[in-house]
């Protein structure tokens, strides 16, 4: 899924990382003679903000103490003046009655009785540098699960308290709406689910939750299976040559491959292609990251809209995307009449088995607007999470050898050399645990943005209607409250015959998936289109960072990206004689044992995959 984080909407001097990283990355494919693809995935050159770059080049950890040091000091927090308690025993010795004092604070907002969320005043100059969920992580330590973030007029909670958390996306969560991410996504989402709210959100999950059922995502294995061996046969042509690849862009390619055909039966191809349509993706996927980020919204300028070619070329993009969702929404009503299959709960037609199929078979009452907006909500909420979850887990196997060579003894005595099939994805337990693990690590995305639509109470604090909210998860993941060296990457911290780690049994310490009614409805579809690619690509690859690559960073979008890319050097393995199978247990079966609750009864329940 994606979600942007607009807090940096309000200064001008934010567009940090960004420029360096889109034309550092357009270089890159060109400069190193490495294998990617012939675009940039929609990223393009922009003038530097040289500023920033310097900024940038000062070393993370250094950057980091700096800004340690400025929250120690209190530069970033509010004093409160305690004027309001003053005034109050002023007045209460002037014999004001006390009822009359309790009405009068509580109307003007200054009744202290209610301890008062820490505030931490907006740090432009710290935060401009970097990553935004980095300088929130420093302030969590310093303030704790809830604090205020204001900058000039505008202020923002930022939660990193699990049971805060639990409160807004589970116990209470008709009390918040999509807020901020809605508004920023409209232009590319309309009414799609993620971005939906109320009566709309609750039809649309309705009716697209069945459409992922238990038959769907396993048929959806062989897809995964192919996909990942035109990416694998890629590398192979590199290691051939002697060709760094530059992964994230090719795992970028990967995953549109997966969900164009999954979500509505269209073969990007994009490891092969850049054709038009790719680029529009692309385009459009660009201009929603780079709206989070924008100092002013120009798109919504009337005459600026019809002048500027970067929003012409947004609009002939999106134009050309809903043409061919057009097209291929036609096409698919056809195959639909001519079709003789009974629809039922498990329906699937062989040769399309697409959601937009299921969601049409179904005779879903829907408009052909709405239709548009959910195929493409869904073609880059799963695209974009996928493919960071994978650059950001071959980035951790880099780093680690041996996590590495343990998975491949799982690959190699579990798979041998075939494809991976439904039920394999149980017995790959350790696979499982590396993404997991890298899930925890790289949360994708860091935040989750809500706005509260009614008062209420987080923790001990009171809250008004209409505070806009960001769950940091990164912060969850990371807290050393919680983790035990959270830093590291420690795939045994998951026991292979516990269950599969999520927001419920890990008691919303830990949710890569959300969690509550607003819950990813692709999370198994996901979680196994990672396993597949993580196993078949291990299997017939070592991967190392390669000589002279540059140094991986992140930056922010909907997901977590490298500022640079992730240059690698694929080779061959040698494989080992294929081992016998491990020993089976209950762990990822069982670890699909979580919340049945989260969404309608046709969710895709951890309980459909028992069995498998
Ligand atoms: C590893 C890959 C993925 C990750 C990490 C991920 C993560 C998430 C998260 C955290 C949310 C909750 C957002 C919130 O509460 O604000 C979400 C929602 C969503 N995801 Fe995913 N997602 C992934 C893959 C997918 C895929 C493959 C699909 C589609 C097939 C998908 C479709 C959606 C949709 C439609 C929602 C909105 C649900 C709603 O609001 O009712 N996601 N995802």
């Amino acid at each position: 899924m994606a979600a942007s984080f607009p807090l940096l909407q309000l200064t001008s001097s934010v567009n940090f990382c960004s420029s360096t990283f889109k034309s550092s990355k357009l270089n890159g494919s060109v400069k190193f003679s490495s294998i990617t693809c012939a675009s940039t995935n929609g990223r393009e050159s922009e003038s530097a903000d040289n500023g920033v770059k310097g900024v940038e080049q000062l070393p993370e950890k250094k950057r980091r103490a700096e800004l340690s040091a400025r929250i120690a000091s209190g530069e970033l927090t509010v004093e409160r003046s305690g004027f309001p308690s003053r005034l109050r025993n002023g007045l209460s010795k002037l014999g004001i009655p006390h009822d009359i004092l309790e009405a009068l604070f509580n109307w003007t907002g200054a009744n202290e009785g209610y301890p008062k969320i820490p505030e931490a005043k907006g740090a432009v100059n710290a935060i401009r540098s970097e990553a935004f969920f980095l300088p929130l992580y420093e302030l969590y330590l310093t303030y704790g699960g809830i604090f205020r973030l204001t900058f000039g007029p505008k202020s923002f909670l930022i939660v990193s308290d699990p049971s805060m958390a639990k409160h807004i996306l589970k116990d209470n969560s008709k009390g918040y709406s999509k807020g901020i991410l809605a508004e920023i996504l409209e232009f590319v989402m309309g009414k799609g689910l993620i971005p939906a709210d109320g009566e709309i959100w609750r039809v649309r999950r309705r009716a697209i939750v069945p459409a992922l059922h238990q038959k769907y995502v396993a048929a959806m294995i062989d897809l995964f299976g192919k996909a990942t061996d035109r990416l694998c046969k890629k590398l192979d042509t590199a290691a051939s040559e002697g060709e760094d690849a530059e992964m994230e862009s090719l795992f970028s390619r990967l995953t549109l491959d997966v969900i164009g055909k999954a979500v509505f039966n269209y073969d990007f191809d994009s490891l092969t292609n850049d054709t038009g349509i790719v680029e529009a993706v692309y385009t459009v996927l660009r201009e929603a990251e780079d709206r989070s980020v924008a100092p002013i919204p120009v798109w919504e300028i009337p005459i600026w809209k019809d002048i500027s070619p970067r929003l012409k070329k947004v609009n002939a993009a999106l134009k050309l995307i809903n043409d061919t969702l057009d097209d291929l929404i036609a096409i698919c009503k056809r195959m639909v009449d001519e079709e003789e299959l009974q629809f039922h709960e498990e329906y699937m037609n062989e040769q399309d088995p697409s959601i937009l199929h299921f969601l049409l078979a179904s005779g879903d009452d829907v408009s052909s607007k709405q239709l548009r907006d959910d195929l493409m909500t869904m073609l880059i909420a799963g695209h974009e999470t996928s493919a960071a979850v994978l650059t950001w887990t071959f980035y951790l196997l880099s780093k680690e050898p041996a996590v590495l060579s343990k998975l491949q003894d799982e690959v190699d005595s579990i798979l041998g050399d075939r494809f991976p099939t439904i039920g394999d994805m149980k017995k790959l337990k350790y696979t499982a645990r590396v993404i997991n693990e890298s899930l925890r690590l790289y949360p994708q995305p860091p935040v989750l943005i809500r706005r509260s639509l009614e008062d209420d109470v987080l923790g001990k604090y009171p809250i008004k209607r209409g505070e806009d909210i960001f769950i940091s998860v990164w912060n969850l993941h990371h807290s050393p409250h919680i983790w035990d060296d959270a830093d590291k990457f420690n795939p045994e911290r998951w026991p292979l015959d516990g269950p599969n780690p999520n927001e419920t049994n890990q008691d919303y310490c830990y949710l890569p998936f959300g969690g509550g009614p607003r819950k990813c409805v692709g999370d198994m579809f996901a979680t196994f289109e990672n396993i597949v690619a993580v196993a078949m690509l291990v299997r017939q690859f070592n991967f190392q960072m390669a000589l002279g690559a540059p140094q991986v960073e992140m930056t922010t979008g909907a997901t977590i990206h490298t500022t640079n890319g992730l240059r690698m050097t694929v080779t061959r393995r040698i494989k080992p004689p294929i081992m016998p199978v491990l020993k089976e247990d209950a762990s990822v079966g069982s670890s699909f044992n979580g919340d049945t609750t989260h969404g309608n009864k046709h969710d895709i329940s951890p309980a459909h995959f028992k069995s498998l």
